[in-house]
């Protein structure tokens, strides 16, 4: 068993613990956590043991009445891997505390890319972080984009992606973000961020991305061009990222059209928070001219990377093979959404490590 802690009970620390716990192979040992709030509370409610992230703060917890397992140093000396889910920026900061411990540590991808040893989605590099010390999961939009462009590349070679990410302004519980009545250019100059971000895990794809920020909290969206060494159908295109695990191809019969009722299909699926650890990618969106593809997809920030970490625990710190820690994960977890409305798109069944 991994014995595995979370510092930064938020919104990924809290689903990542979750996901930890729900391992066959993982134990999770506790969670860190700055403040005593409403989150430290459900931590607890949920049986979990709680560090105090921060030692000078402890009486803000005995004051809250919330019981404590010790302070963040307990944790470390108790854990094989730490994953950092702090705001961005202090996990670098976290860094040589991790290390001084001789802990393994996962970072989000709010920290630059030199905070770890390698950059991580399971799809693009699990090889890569094989027994790192220290991994960088990729954020929320560059793991939609890795998991889409790196089947395209290996089937049809990707000449150039050109992709406009229209984010959403904060997460629900974002009080403090915006724009509320507005769509701000974020960056304005192009490249964002993103288009970079893709290329550490996936450093051989040409791709320009440009963002927004819209006044919405559920989900990203990517409209995505994508020019293909190659030029397959419409329907080669479908069938071939339906077979990827992590990417739900909305049929088109199931009317959704858009964040809203897929948040409610999976909420109506008994989705724990409504998370979607897929991609979401509407099948008569992909469309093929020649050779370039176009396509919309949706990405839920709050939930796409969690699995990520989970699989990046394993590259780290097994020997498990990619597939079988992916598989591992997923019905851990019951990734795999769509049920019998998606079994048109994949008439040969989900991809295999044969494919
Ligand atoms: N939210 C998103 O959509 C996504 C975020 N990410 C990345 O994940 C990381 C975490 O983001 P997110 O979950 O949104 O952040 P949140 O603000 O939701 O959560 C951060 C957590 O860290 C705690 N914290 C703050 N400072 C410290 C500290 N010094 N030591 C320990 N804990 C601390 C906070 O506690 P307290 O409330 O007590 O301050 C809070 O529990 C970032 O790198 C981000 O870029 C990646 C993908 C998507
Ligand atoms: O990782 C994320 O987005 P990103 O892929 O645009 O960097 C998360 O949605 C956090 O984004 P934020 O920096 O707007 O809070």
């Amino acid at each position: 068993m991994t014995r595995v802690g979370v510092n930064g009970y938020g919104t990924i620390g809290k689903r990542v613990a979750d996901a930890v716990a729900a391992q066959p192979d993982m134990v999770l040992r506790g969670v860190a956590k700055r403040s005593p709030n409403h989150e430290a509370d459900s931590a607890v409610q949920r049986g979990y043991a709680l560090y105090a992230a921060d030692s000078d703060r402890l009486g803000e917890f005995e004051h809250a009445g919330l019981p404590l397992a010790g302070t963040l140093p307990d944790l470390l000396d108790s854990v094989d891997v730490i994953v950092d889910c702090c705001p961005a920026g202090v996990g670098a900061r976290n860094r040589e505390r991790y290390a001084s411990h001789d802990v393994r540590a996962v970072f989000q991808g709010g920290e630059a890319a030199n905070v770890a040893d390698a950059s991580f989605t399971a799809r693009t590099s699990f090889e890569t972080a094989r027994d790192a010390d220290t991994v960088r999961v990729v954020s929320c939009n560059t793991t939609g984009l890795a998991r889409l462009l790196a089947p395209l590349d290996e089937a049809y070679g990707v000449e150039k992606a050109r992709v406009t990410l229209v984010r959403r302004g904060g997460d629900p519980a974002q009080t403090d973000r915006g724009p509320i009545n507005d769509i701000v250019p974020d960056p304005a100059t192009v490249p964002s961020h993103h288009g970079p971000d893709v290329r550490t895990v996936l450093p051989e794809v040409d791709i320009d991305t440009a963002a927004l920020k819209a006044p919405v909290t559920a989900m990203h969206t990517h409209s995505v061009n994508v020019s293909l060494g190659a030029a397959p159908t419409a329907d080669e295109v479908r069938e071939l990222l339906a077979r990827e695990s992590r990417l739900f191809l909305i049929p088109e019969v199931a009317g959704i059209d858009g964040a809203g009722k897929l948040k409610e299909y999976a909420l109506d699926c008994g989705r724990p928070r409504g998370d979607l650890w897929e991609n979401c990618l509407w099948a008569e969106s992909i469309s093929v001219s020649g050779t370039d593809l176009y396509l919309f997809q949706n990405v839920h920030q709050e939930a796409d990377v969690v699995p990520e970490n989970i699989d990046a625990i394993r590259a780290m710190t097994t020997d498990i093979p990619v597939d079988e820690s992916v598989t591992r994960t997923n019905e851990a977890l019951g990734v795999g959404l769509g049920g019998r409305l998606g079994e048109e798109l994949t008439p040969n069944g989900p991809v295999t490590a044969d494919d």
